[in-house]
Parts: structure tokens; sequence; C-alpha cells
């Protein structure tokens, strides 16, 4: 199962991530989130985040191509997670990277529609909003029928919830605040218990 662990703001939980062998980490640069990264911020971490062996995606919402094109600049992005209203023009402009397109459930009027377009391209996150209240038991029945190979699912995932996520069997799993001490601060100790957990289902599995 490929993991990403998203919105890492230190080199050390990126470190971290390599060695528990996180697939990917996400940079997040959407400038209302407690977990962007700023201009300054990836220039002194680039040139560390550089010798790590780990797919790196920046996670943009709404940003311009120009704003991506400074990201890329600075840091040799591995991947490009859509979390605004990207249309496939903007996507296709990014082509060469590994996509990632965000759809919401709760806003998305045709999922059935969108992941059939976007998935030409991109691989397809499943996302619950962070403001929605719908439980996490509700969500994964809501997504149960859109999962296949193309998906990533998000959106609250932590160690105790996990199991029901993985028995979907997507592409991917992709989670952040499941395992922060606080907004913007992972926690090392639930990276490693979340990462045990899924590999150990994956040993199970087999
Ligand atoms: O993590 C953020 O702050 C963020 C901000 C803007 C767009 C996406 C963001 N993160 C993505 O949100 C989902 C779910 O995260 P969580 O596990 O519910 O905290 C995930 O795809 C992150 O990549």
């Amino acid at each position: 199962m490929w993991i990403k662990i998203c919105g890492i703001t230190d080199i050390i939980s990126a470190l971290h991530c390599e060695m528990e062998k996180v697939n990917a980490i996400g940079l997040v640069f959407v400038p209302w989130s407690p977990r962007f990264i700023s201009m300054e911020q990836l220039k002194k971490m680039s040139p560390h985040l550089k010798r790590i062996n780990i797919m790196k995606i920046g996670v943009f919402a709404g940003n311009s191509e120009e704003e991506i094109k400074e990201v890329l600049e600075i840091l040799p992005l591995d991947g490009i997670q859509f979390h605004g209203n990207e249309d496939l023009s903007f996507l296709e402009k990014f082509k060469e990277y590994f996509l990632i397109r965000a759809l919401n459930i709760d806003e998305e009027v045709d999922l059935e529609e969108n992941i059939e377009k976007f998935s030409k391209l991109a691989y397809i996150l499943l996302d619950k909003s962070k403001k929605s209240d719908m439980s996490f038991e509700e969500f994964i029945r809501k997504v149960k029928n859109y999962v296949d190979k193309k998906v990533i699912i998000a959106g609250g995932i932590n160690e105790s919830n996990v199991d029901m996520a993985l028995e979907l069997d997507p592409f991917g799993l992709d989670l952040s605040s499941g395992v922060e001490i606080e907004k913007g601060k992972k926690d090392l100790i639930k990276i490693s218990n979340f990462m045990r957990k899924v590999r150990d289902y994956e040993k199970n599995r087999l």
C-alpha cells in the first residue's frame, strides 16, 4: 500500500518517514494551512530534502502556474497534488509529474464523472473536508463504491481507524492530522505506530 504522510514541516520528520519506509511526504504550499511552507522555509529545507530518498509531493490549492513553478525551481518535486478547483487543462501543464487530483466527497456533485475525467492524468484522492461533521464510518461507506487502483483515500485517517480504509484496498492512503502532536507538528511515535499497523496488515493478508 502506497502511504503518503502530508504536512511535513521539518527535516527530522521527513527523515523519520524515510526510515519508516513511508512512500511519500507532502509539503503544503497553501497559505491558509497551519502546515504551510513559505518560500524562505523551503529554501532552507531544500538541500536537506534533496538528500532524503522519498517521494516528495507538493500540495497546492488554487495556486497559479507561476507559483507552482517557483516551488519546482527551489525543490524538484516528484509529484503535485491539486486540492482546489484545478481543471484538466491546468493539470496538463504538469503532466510529466506524478499527479494527484483531490475530490472533496462532501462537495463533489458528480463523483463518478470527475473520477473518470481526472483519472486519465492523475491519481484521485477522495477526501473528506476538514470542516465536515461526517463520521469516518460514513465517509468509508460513501467512498466504498468508487475505490480502485487509481484511488487514494484521505480525510481523518489515523492508527485506530486505518483498518477500515485498508479493507477497501485502494492504491494508497494519505494522512496528516492523524499523526500530529499539534497542528503542523508531526508526532514521530504516531508515524511509527501507524506504519507498523499498515505493514502488519499487509503481511497478514498475504
Ligand atoms: O494538510 C493541510 O493542511 C492541507 C491544506 C490544504 C490542502 C490539503 C491539505 N492536506 C491534505 O488534506 C488531506 C487530509 O488530511 P487529514 O489527514 O484529514 O489531516 C490529505 O490529503 C492532505 O494531503
